[in-house]
């Protein structure tokens, strides 16, 4: 039987703290503005992937979670494209290595949460596609380098080629050679960082990230004043919040960012709406919580959608989390707290008596909970999703 190569990685969901909102260039995903973000624990979301080519297949194929998926978007095909110029340039100068990058590509791949629902599984599914084909062809390119390829599949997937704190400088070339993830600081920096994801339920976005920020760029005013004045400052700030470990400016700096960008979304004309009224009373509740608390400490962010994602420090675990189990508490992602519900707290100065005389009202809205925290990036790892007798995804 004809050799079939192959190499598996797994890679995070990261989910913006400054957002990427507009490109400059559709092609290769040039954004207008700089962005950072939090790369999430993959022991609780994570893209793995298979990567193989051998001379026998006959057509480039990916399967995601079990079933064909296509490969033949301009996006793929563009990293695609990349990865295989970058092999056949190792074998251009090694007449040894066997001439992967004319063989066509097997992808298998699964994501271990729900796929196109908000939770950035394309920024993860992209990052681990890359990082596996680069191991399959023994690329010497470093994180940076690859998470150039990455952002051609989707912008936010170069800030998944690395794990903790992490920066897309939008550089200024037109080839894009200078617009790159990079590291602001690892996971071992401020590993105290914990991320509630509340699950709003919603029927399939009508406004795609892509078409979306495009709309905003043609028309909206307030956008202008984002890129050119807000997001330059903040994204220093922000950064050295980061390195401060300044949680109560890391979390104004987030929170006023999500606001930013969802206002310059309803500033765009038509408007775009991500967020609905259950982010809204999401919004309230952290809100009356920092204020209980007298100091901030827990910060939301929206992406495009519905879905909230709260960012909050291990040492105010009781705090944040005894709100949001009273409010959530009977919905599925609270195994993981079991331990720690004893401690639950509900801050004296919190007005539970607003929620609990309203809780249907606070209560609705939300499908499921995720409980996560900061982690680490892309991983080779030996579990391989295809079956090598037959060449087609293993069976579950
Ligand atoms: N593991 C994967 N491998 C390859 N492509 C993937 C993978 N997971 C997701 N994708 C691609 O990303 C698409 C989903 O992207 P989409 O932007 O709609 O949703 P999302 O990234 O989950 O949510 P959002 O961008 O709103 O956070 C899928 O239809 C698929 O094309
Ligand atoms: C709101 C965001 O999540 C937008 C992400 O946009 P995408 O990276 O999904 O867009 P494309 O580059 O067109 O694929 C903010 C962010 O992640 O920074």
């Amino acid at each position: 039987m004809t050799q079939i190569y192959q190499a598996s990685c797994t890679a995070p969901v990261n989910i913006a703290t400054l957002k990427y909102w507009g490109k400059r260039d559709t092609k290769l995903n040039l954004p207008t503005n700089s962005s950072i973000s939090v790369t999430l624990s993959q022991d609780d979301l994570r893209t793995l992937t298979t990567a193989s080519c051998s001379s026998s297949f006959e057509q480039d194929t990916l399967y995601l979670n079990g079933e064909p998926h296509p490969i033949d978007t301009p996006r793929t095909l563009a990293c695609l494209a990349d990865l295989r110029a970058l092999r056949a340039e190792l074998e251009s100068k090694d007449d040894k290595l066997p001439k992967l990058s004319t063989f066509k590509l097997r992808i298998v791949s699964e994501n271990n949460f729900p796929t196109a629902a908000g939770l950035a599984s394309s920024a993860a599914g992209f990052a681990a596609l890359i990082s596996a084909i680069a191991k399959l062809y023994e690329l010497p390119q470093n994180s940076s380098e690859l998470s150039m390829i990455a952002r051609k599949g989707s912008g936010s997937a170069c800030r998944s080629l690395f794990g903790g704190y992490v920066a897309w400088e939008m550089g200024e070339l037109e080839d894009g050679s200078d617009s790159k993830a990079v590291e602001v600081a690892p996971v071992d920096h401020w590993p105290e960082m914990q991320a509630l994801i509340c699950v709003v339920c919603d029927v399939k976005k009508d406004v795609s990230s892509t078409s979306g920020m495009q709309l905003t760029v043609a028309t909206s005013d307030l956008f202008q004043e984002r890129i050119k004045n807000v997001v330059p400052k903040r994204f220093i700030e922000m950064k050295k919040s980061i390195i401060d470990k300044d949680f109560a400016k890391f979390a104004e700096l987030t929170i006023k960012d999500s606001n930013s960008f969802h206002a310059c979304c309803l500033d765009s004309y038509p408007p775009i709406f991500y967020m609905n009224d259950t982010s809204k009373k999401i919004i309230k509740l952290v809100n009356l919580l920092n204020e209980a608390a007298g100091k901030i400490i827990a910060a939301y962010t929206f992406d495009a959608g519905p879905n909230a994602v709260i960012y909050y420090l291990k040492e105010n675990e009781n705090k944040v989390l005894g709100l949001f189990n009273k409010v959530f508490g009977h919905l599925e992602g609270w195994e993981k707290a079991e331990s720690l519900k004893s401690k639950f707290e509900i801050l004296e100065k919190f007005p539970i008596d607003q929620i609990e005389s309203n809780f249907e009202f606070y209560s609705q809205g939300v499908t499921r909970v995720i409980l996560t925290q900061v982690g680490g990036g892309p991983k080779s790892v030996d579990t391989s999703l295809l079956d090598l007798e037959t060449g087609l995804p293993k069976k579950n």
